[in-house]
């Protein structure tokens, strides 16, 4: 028997007695301890995630849920993307990203130009995708049951300019955001379209959200890195990786200390995704000051000071002031 295979059947046996404390028989290290515990602390116990899936989320910080989101709703918000890249919408706080071959090219910028939207937490149409009973159904199972959706993303990454500059360097989201605990946070990414390595899927490293936040730098990049494109700094490129392929529909919640990132976009197409990062309404603001998180709360503060003139606001204020309640009740953050 495989070791996910062992310890699935030793969670199998303790969610027959939940009651009882999860001590199993090591059997990988038996010179160290011939018990170990094994609480199961990524996933909440409710009855929506098998017992497989909560083991498998444990292990490895992701779940990929097939044909979640229907087609008739992707299509509403590929619908809506492509308003806003008209501009026949305009809506407040939200972020319209180019590349930065395109931002920083002296030409007019090319009418597709847009790689993501950011911040759409006003757009209706495009918020929906945060509110979909059946993706909280599944998020409630990492944050509990206050939920809030605290940053939105429409991702459409452009054929590579020639730069490698599609690339999304390998990074842990939690680096941006001031609130804890991690655990109690998860990302839920949709396909809107067929993805795969030549379009630039999703790469995880599995087992990476056992490990702390790493120290996040601009990649040193020939071709230009976009910006606020944090990668984690020496990551082990030896790590185990994994592409996840995905049909339309498809859906992948992620812990926010998944080392992730994604590749070029080799293809002449756009490629598609949408995504919502949802905490606990019960989770806290920490203060970065003296953390690895510094860089990037200066950041974050200097865009809002520069496009909304909000001087002096404080990190955990640009968070709190885009967050959403999606479900249950705003206790904290
Ligand atoms: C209520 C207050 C809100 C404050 C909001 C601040 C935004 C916060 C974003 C936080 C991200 C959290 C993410 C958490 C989840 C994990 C991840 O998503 S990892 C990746 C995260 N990063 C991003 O997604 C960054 C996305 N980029 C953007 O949102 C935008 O490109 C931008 C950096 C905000 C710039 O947009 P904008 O200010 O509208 O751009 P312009 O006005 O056109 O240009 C200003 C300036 O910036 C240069 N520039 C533009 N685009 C890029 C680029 N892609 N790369 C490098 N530089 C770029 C542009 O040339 C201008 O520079 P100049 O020197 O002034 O000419
Ligand atoms: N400003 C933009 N930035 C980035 N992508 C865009 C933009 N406008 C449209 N797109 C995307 O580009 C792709 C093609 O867009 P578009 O509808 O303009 O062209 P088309 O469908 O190939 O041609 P046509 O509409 O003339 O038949 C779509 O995936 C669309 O979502
Ligand atoms: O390329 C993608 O769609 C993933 C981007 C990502 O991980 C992020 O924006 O945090
Ligand atoms: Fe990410
Ligand atoms: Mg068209």
């Amino acid at each position: 028997m495989s070791r996910a295979a062992k310890r699935l059947k030793m969670v199998l046996n303790h969610l027959d007695h939940p009651s009882t404390t999860l001590i199993a028989s090591s059997t990988s290290a038996p010179s160290v301890s011939s018990h170990c515990t094994l609480p199961l602390r990524y996933t909440l116990d409710n009855s929506i995630l098998t017992p497989g899936q909560r083991i498998f989320y444990e292990e490895n910080g992701f779940l990929l849920i097939k044909n979640l989101v229907s087609a008739e709703d992707i299509e509403k918000f590929r619908t809506e993307f492509e308003r806003i890249c008209r501009r026949e919408v305009h809506i407040p706080g939200l972020i319209i990203m180019r590349d930065v071959v395109i931002a920083k090219s002296e030409f007019v910028p090319d009418q597709k130009a847009v790689s993501k939207l950011q911040d759409f937490q006003e757009d209706p149409e495009l918020f929906c995708y945060c509110s979909l009973p059946q993706i909280l159904k599944y998020v409630e199972c990492f944050t509990g049951p206050n939920i809030m959706a605290m940053h939105t993303m429409l991702i459409n990454k452009p054929p590579d300019a020639g730069k490698k500059t599609s690339r999304h360097p390998m990074h842990q989201d939690l680096h941006y955001f001031p609130f804890r605990p991690a655990d109690r946070i998860v990302c839920a990414w949709t396909a809107m379209e067929h993805i795969h390595q030549r379009n630039g899927c999703l790469v995880v490293l599995p087992g990476t959200h056992r490990g702390t936040l790493k120290e996040h730098d601009y990649p040193e990049w020939e071709g230009g890195v976009n910006k606020m494109y944090h990668g984690v700094r020496d990551y082990n490129p030896d790590l185990p990786r994994v592409h996840l392929e995905m049909e339309k529909g498809d859906t992948v919640f992620f812990h926010p200390l998944l080392i992730h990132g994604s590749g070029m976009n080799q293809t002449q197409g756009f490629r598609k995704a949408i995504s919502c990062h949802y905490a606990s309404a019960d989770c806290y603001y920490i203060d970065v000051k003296g953390t690895t998180q510094e860089k990037i709360e200066k950041e974050v503060q200097e865009i809002a000071a520069r496009k909304y003139s909000l001087d002096n606001i404080k990190f955990q204020d640009t968070w709190a002031l885009r967050g959403r309640l999606v479900q249950g009740e705003r206790t904290s953050i």
